[in-house]
C-alpha cells in the first residue's frame, strides 16, 4: 500500500514538474467556439514535442493532432504515458483546442501497447508507478472534453486498442496487415475490467465475450463489421476522414455534446475516484515469468 502511494506521489511529481495540474477531479467545460486574446495576430498553428509525441494545433480550426513517434512500435513505456498525459492536458487547458487526432508517426504500427519491458524485472515501486500512469491515461482520454478522434494508420493490439477506444471516433486505414483488438488472453494474461467495459460499450456483450476469450485481434474489415471501428479508409484518405469528421463533431454546441459524452461514460469516474489495487510484484512476475 505505501509502494502504491509513493508510486501515484512519483507520477504526480513528474507530471507537476511539466507545469500541468495533477489531478483535476472534475470536467472542465470548454467555450463553444475557439477564442484568441484580444489585440493578437492569431497564431494559425501552435506545436510542442518531446522524444514520444508530437502535437500540432490548428488554433483556427480548434483541433489539434497528436502523433506518436516513439520507435520501434509505440509500445506504452512509463515515459510514454507520462508525455501522453502531460500533452492531453496542456491541450485540454488550451482555450484554442476543441478536438484531438490521435494517429501515428510510426509506420504499420498505431501502438503495440503497453510496453512489455516496463512489467519484467523492475521494482514494486516502478510496477505500482507504472500501473497508475496506464489508468491515469485512460481515465484523462476516456474522459476527455475534447472531441477526440483515433485515426489507426496501423496495427493496434492490446493497451494500443484501448486507446483507440478511449476516443470518440475510430477510422482505420484498410490494410490487409493490420490488426486491432484486445488480445491479452492470447498472452496468458487477463485484460483489467476497465479494458474490458470500454471494448463491450463500443461492440456489445456477445461479440466482446467471444473475442475477449480467444484474445482475438481483428482484421480491419471484421473491426469495421463489429463495431470495433467505425470507418475504413485507404491510407491517404485518413487526414481528410479525420478532418471531417472532427468537423461534424464540432458543429455540435460544446456543452451540450460535453455533458451527454459525460453522462455516457459516467462509470469512469468508479475508477477515476478510487484507483485499483495495482497488480503485486509477484503477479507481474507470474504472468511474465520475469
Ligand atoms: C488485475 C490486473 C492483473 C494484471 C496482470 C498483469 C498484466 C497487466 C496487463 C494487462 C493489459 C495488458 C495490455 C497490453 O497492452 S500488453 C502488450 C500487448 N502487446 C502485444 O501483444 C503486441 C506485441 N507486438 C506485436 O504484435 C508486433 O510487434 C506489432 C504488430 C505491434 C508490430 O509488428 P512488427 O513486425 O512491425 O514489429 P516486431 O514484432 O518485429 O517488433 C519490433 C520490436 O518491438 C518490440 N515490441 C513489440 N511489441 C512490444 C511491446 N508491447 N512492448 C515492448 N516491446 C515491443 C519487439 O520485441 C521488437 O523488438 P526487437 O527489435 O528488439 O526484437
Amino acid at each position: 500500500m505505501a509502494a502504491v502511494a509513493a508510486a501515484a506521489g512519483t507520477f504526480a511529481r513528474r507530471m507537476a514538474r511539466s507545469g500541468v495540474l495533477f489531478p483535476r477531479s472534475s470536467p472542465q467545460v470548454w467555450p463553444q467556439a475557439a477564442r484568441q486574446p484580444p489585440g493578437l495576430l492569431p497564431a494559425q498553428r501552435r506545436a510542442f514535442s518531446n522524444n514520444k509525441i508530437l502535437v500540432e494545433l490548428d488554433t483556427s480550426s480548434g483541433v489539434a493532432t497528436m502523433k506518436f513517434k516513439s520507435p520501434p512500435v509505440n509500445s506504452l513505456s512509463l515515459d510514454f504515458l507520462t508525455e501522453f498525459c502531460i500533452s492531453l492536458e496542456k491541450l485540454e487547458n488550451d482555450r484554442a483546442c476543441r478536438g484531438l487526432i490521435i494517429t501515428s508517426a510510426i509506420p504499420r504500427v498505431f501502438s503495440s501497447g503497453l510496453d512489455i519491458t516496463e512489467m519484467c524485472g523492475k521494482s514494486t515501486e516502478h510496477y505500482a508507478e507504472f500501473w497508475r500512469a496506464v489508468q491515469e491515461m485512460w481515465i484523462r482520454l476516456y474522459g476527455s472534453n475534447l472531441v477526440t478522434v483515433a485515426a489507426i494508420n496501423g496495427s493496434s493490439p492490446a493497451g494500443g486498442c484501448l486507446i483507440a477506444l478511449s476516443c470518440d471516433y475510430r477510422i482505420m486505414v484498410e490494410n490487409p496487415k493490420y490488426v486491432i483488438g484486445l488480445n491479452e488472453a492470447q498472452l496468458g494474461i487477463v485484460a483489467p475490467f476497465w479494458f474490458k467495459d470500454t471494448f463491450v460499450n463500443a461492440v456489445g456483450h456477445r461479440a466482446a465475450e467471444r473475442s475477449l476469450q480467444l484474445g482475438l485481434l481483428h482484421s480491419v474489415p471484421e473491426a469495421h463489421r463489429m463495431g470495433l471501428v467505425d470507418e475504413v479508409v485507404p491510407e491517404e484518405k485518413l487526414q481528410e476522414k479525420a478532418v471531417a469528421v472532427m468537423a461534424q463533431w464540432l458543429a455540435l454546441p460544446d456543452h451540450a455534446r460535453q455533458l451527454t459524452k459525460s453522462m455516457m461514460r459516467k462509470t469512469f469516474r468508479t475508477l477515476s475516484s478510487s484507483h485499483p489495487k495495482t497488480p503485486s510484484r509477484s503477479h507481474f512476475q507470474r504472468t511474465w515469468r520475469c
